[in-house]
């Protein structure tokens, strides 16, 4: 699923005119704006109904992992909010994911739900010390394999995973991509890094990117240099 500027904005900030801000100064240079667990805490349904009206698509990365009573209930509530892609934790497993599915599969237009396998701020021995013992790459191909039986659309991965998702869930299922970092920008929290290009190059279908753009002096400039990066 190629998306013609693959590039969604992270606005992690409790402040909605700072958002507002960043995402109009940046809309030229990005296809998307993400809003996340420090964003909809903060600003709840009316923060993301507000940038659901700024003309671009948004995905809100609440993340949810519950039982799947609640976690059915969470979704149509966020699939009300108007947003294009919303997501799980594929480790809350197969019945939580089908229950999100059958609880949007009446909105229209449907947003893609998509689930989070292996955060990308985590190494190796990060997910060892969880008791999910392996490489990285194992887990999140087992969580994929997952994810698309249970009738999801996608998941997010790191870039270093893509080639292994591509063989176990195929090249429709959607890959959003974290963990991008430009070359000499601080990596930060971040463990499974990549630069724009090399992630698009390995098959990312979108590249989540905050502190690089919203951290930096000038967050339309480096939107842009992200977009001339990749060669858009
Ligand atoms: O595995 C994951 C899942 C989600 N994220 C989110 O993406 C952005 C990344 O922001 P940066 O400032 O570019 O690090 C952030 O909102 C995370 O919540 C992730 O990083 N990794």
């Amino acid at each position: 699923m190629r998306f013609p500027n693959p590039v969604f904005v992270a606005l992690d900030t409790p402040d909605l005119p700072r958002a507002l801000e960043l995402a109009e100064s940046v809309k030229p240079y990005v296809g998307g704006l993400k809003v996340g667990l420090e964003f909809i805490s903060a600003l709840g349904p009316d923060g993301v109904k507000a940038m659901s009206g700024l003309g671009l698509p948004v995905f809100a990365d609440v993340k949810f992992h519950d039982i799947p009573n609640t976690v059915a209930g969470a979704a149509k509530a966020i699939a009300g909010l108007g947003v294009s892609i919303f997501n799980v934790h594929a480790s809350g497993g197969e019945a939580m994911m089908r229950a999100a599915v059958e609880a949007i599969a009446p909105f229209n237009p449907r947003p893609k739900l998509i689930a989070v396998t292996v955060l990308t701020s985590m190494d190796e021995a990060a997910l060892d010390a969880t008791g999910q013992k392996g490489p990285a790459k194992a887990q999140v191909a087992r969580l994929a394999a997952l994810v698309k039986k249970s009738g999801l659309d996608g998941v997010v991965c790191s870039a270093h995973e893509l080639a292994m998702v591509r063989e176990v869930a195929g090249p429709d299922f959607l890959t959003i991509v974290p963990g991008i970092r430009p070359a000499g920008a601080a990596i930060g929290d971040q463990k499974r890094v990549m630069t724009p290009a090399e992630a698009r190059a390995a098959g990312a279908d979108i590249l989540v990117i905050g502190r690089p753009i919203t951290g930096a002096a000038d967050p339309a400039a480096a939107a842009q240099a992200i977009m001339e990066e990749l060669g858009l």
